[in-house]
This record gives C-alpha cells, structure tokens and sequence, in this order.
C-alpha cells in the first residue's frame, strides 16, 4: 500500500529532532482519514541508526537518503530527494516542522510539486477525499485563520514546534527502510549549508524549546541576566529576551522574542520582568503555559500569563532556580 502522508524528519548532528516525531504524531492521527501509509523521508550522513526510532514513533516506511554532501542542508538536494519520492507515491501530505529549516524547505518544495502550501499550523485536519484544512495564527498572532487547500493531493504543510503530541513510542515496531538515490548531482548542488554556527549560547534552539526563560528591562543591568541563565539552565529551557533588553545591548537580537524578534510556542514560557507589550505577546501568545514575574501587578503580562508571581526578580529569580535544582536532585 502507498503511504498516504509522507513526514519529512529533520536531523541535525546525526539526531533526529522532536519536531519530526511531532509531525510522525500528527500523520498518525491524521491517516485515518487520509488512508494509506505514514512514509518518513530521512536525509543527512549516517543516519540510518536514526531509522529505528521513527519506525516507533509512528512511520510505516523510512526512505533514507544518505551521502557525505548531505550532512547539512542544501535545499536543492533535499527539495529534490523529497520531491522525487512524493512524486513516484502521490501522498495526500506532506509534513515537516515549521523550523528554519521547514520554512525554507517547506515552500520550495511546495513550488516544485506545484501544490498547495500550509505554513506554520497549529491545527490540520483532513476532510472528505483528503483536502486538508490548517490553522494558523496570522497577523502576528492576532488571528487565527482557517485555510483549506484545493485539491487532495500533494498538500504541503509545516507544523509548529511544540503542538502536536508525538505518537506513543513502540519499540517493537520495526522498520522497513528504502534506501533513495538522489536524482540530482551531489557534486554540483546550486546552495549548500556550510557549518552551523551557534550565535545564540544557550544549549537550545529558542524556536523549538520546550521551555524558555526571558528576561526584560526589569533585570536593569547585562550581569543580571545571569539569574535568568541560571534558572534556564536548571530547566533545561532556552534563554529568551524582550526587545527593551536587547535593544539596551544585554542579549543580541538572536535572542529576541516578539514582533520584530522569534516566534516561540513552548510549553513553558517564564517571563522576568517584561511587562508584556503587545508587540512581545505577537511572539509567545501561543505557548502552553505562561509564567510572569513582574513587581507590577497592572503589567499587561498577567493578562495572558497561567500562573502570575507579584514581586521582584532579584529574589524570586534564585529562590525558583534553588527550588528546581532541589527538585532534580531529589529526582
Ligand atoms: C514595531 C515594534 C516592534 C516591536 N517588536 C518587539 C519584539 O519583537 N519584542 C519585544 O519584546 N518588544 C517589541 N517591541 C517593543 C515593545 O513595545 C516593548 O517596548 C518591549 O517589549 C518592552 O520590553 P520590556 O517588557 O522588557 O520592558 P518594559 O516595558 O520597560 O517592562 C519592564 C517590566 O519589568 C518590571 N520590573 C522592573 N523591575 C522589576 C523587578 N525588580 N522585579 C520584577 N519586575 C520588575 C516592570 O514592572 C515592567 O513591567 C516592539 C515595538 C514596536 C513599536
């Protein structure tokens, strides 16, 4: 049977990342209705080690794609590997995260098979005859728009990190792998990702973590940050900042959330003394939880925050990061 959603599974460094097994899970839900198969498309160097846990996140069938020149991102040569095999099955989707690299790859992709692009859904549902209908936040996450494609086939869709549970694992699912070959000259690719430079120092990538703890104004000063850093670095979360932070120069705008900054959808949000104005809401509206710190019980923040701490940072900020490494250390 010819898979009826194919999931594009990014890898970085070799490992696959969550956003792919959040796409397997949402292929999964979704097949029902789309019938068919759940194909997942895995591309880079040495990866194959990878495939086994696909198999168990939900994928019915792994194509593998691997070469040296395919350790980092080119988006000719992926495009092409996932255009290639969409083309030869036909599905009805085609799934990926709505990453750096999905946003990229997604709507190149797109143009190629000449069909329709959903970019960054929170939401996708696939009707009658398998047209898919996504929701999206638009107008910087003011809105929520409802877009259904044209036609059943071929759709493609980037999700957004963090909001489609993952398929629960089975280990005793094994995987059946293709191995592709692709069509076009490694050699001669047009763009190629060269090396990977972190410029943002936390250990997670903000766009894609499950937690992320930002700091404001409110901290006063560049060194106060390292309140923030040491809490996210207790959580295991990302490290995020309000325009007014970077603009102060305490954190470069890779670390910015809002506006003009990151869109972020963690399950957990922290805010430190930001007071929450609308354009840093456009940004982190959408995460699960929301927790603000602010000394300012009128601070905009509360509004949209689940849990809300009236009081200062300089003393809250430690008492939290002392709590969560007692918590770890008691396990
Ligand atoms: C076109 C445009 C685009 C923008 N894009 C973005 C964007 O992408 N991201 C963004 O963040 N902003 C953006 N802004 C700016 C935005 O309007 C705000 O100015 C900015 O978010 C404010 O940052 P802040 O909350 O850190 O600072 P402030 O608004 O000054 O808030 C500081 C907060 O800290 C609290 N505080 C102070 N001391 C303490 C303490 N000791 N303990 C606890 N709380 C304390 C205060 O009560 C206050 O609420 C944009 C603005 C425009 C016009």
């Amino acid at each position: 049977m010819m898979p009826g959603i194919l999931v594009f599974v990014e890898q970085r460094d070799g490992k696959v990342k969550r956003v792919g097994l959040e796409a397997l899970g949402a292929a999964r839900r979704l097949i029902q209705k789309a019938g068919g198969e759940v194909g997942a498309v895995l591309i880079g160097d040495r990866i194959a080690s990878e495939a086994k846990g696909l198999a168990a996140g939900g994928a019915d069938k792994v194509y593998l794609a691997e070469a040296p020149e395919l350790r980092l991102y080119s988006s000719e040569g992926y495009a092409s590997i996932l255009a290639d095999v969409a083309k030869r099955i036909q599905p009805s989707l085609i799934l990926m995260g709505a990453t750096a690299m999905g946003k990229d790859l997604g709507p190149k992709l797109a143009a190629k098979l000449k069909g329709p692009f959903m970019g960054d859904c929170i939401g996708l549902e696939v009707g009658e005859g398998g047209v898919a209908t996504a929701t999206r936040p638009i107008y910087a996450g003011k809105l929520l728009s409802k877009l259904t494609s044209r036609q059943p086939t071929l759709q493609v869709a980037t999700l957004r990190p963090n909001v489609f549970p993952v398929h629960p694992p089975d280990p005793a699912r094994e995987p059946v792998i293709e191995r592709v070959a692709p069509s076009v000259d490694l050699a001669k690719l047009g763009d190629k990702v060269k090396e990977v430079v972190a410029t943002v120092g936390s250990k997670v990538e903000l766009t894609e973590a499950r937690i992320i703890v930002s700091g404001g104004r409110g901290l006063k000063a560049p060194e106060n940050f390292k309140l923030v850093e040491e809490l996210a670095e207790a959580l295991g979360a990302a490290v995020g900042a309000s325009r007014a932070a970077v603009d102060a120069g305490w954190k470069p705008h890779a670390y910015q959330v809002g506006l003009t900054g990151k869109t972020v959808s963690p399950v957990l949000y922290v805010a430190c003394g930001i007071s929450g104005a609308i354009q840093h809401q456009a940004g982190m509206s959408s995460s699960k939880y929301i927790v603000a710190i602010n000394k300012d019980p009128n601070a905009p923040i509360f509004k949209i925050a689940t849990y809300g701490i009236v009081g200062d940072i300089f003393e809250i900020l430690p008492l939290l990061t002392e709590a969560v490494k007692k918590m770890t250390a008691e396990g």
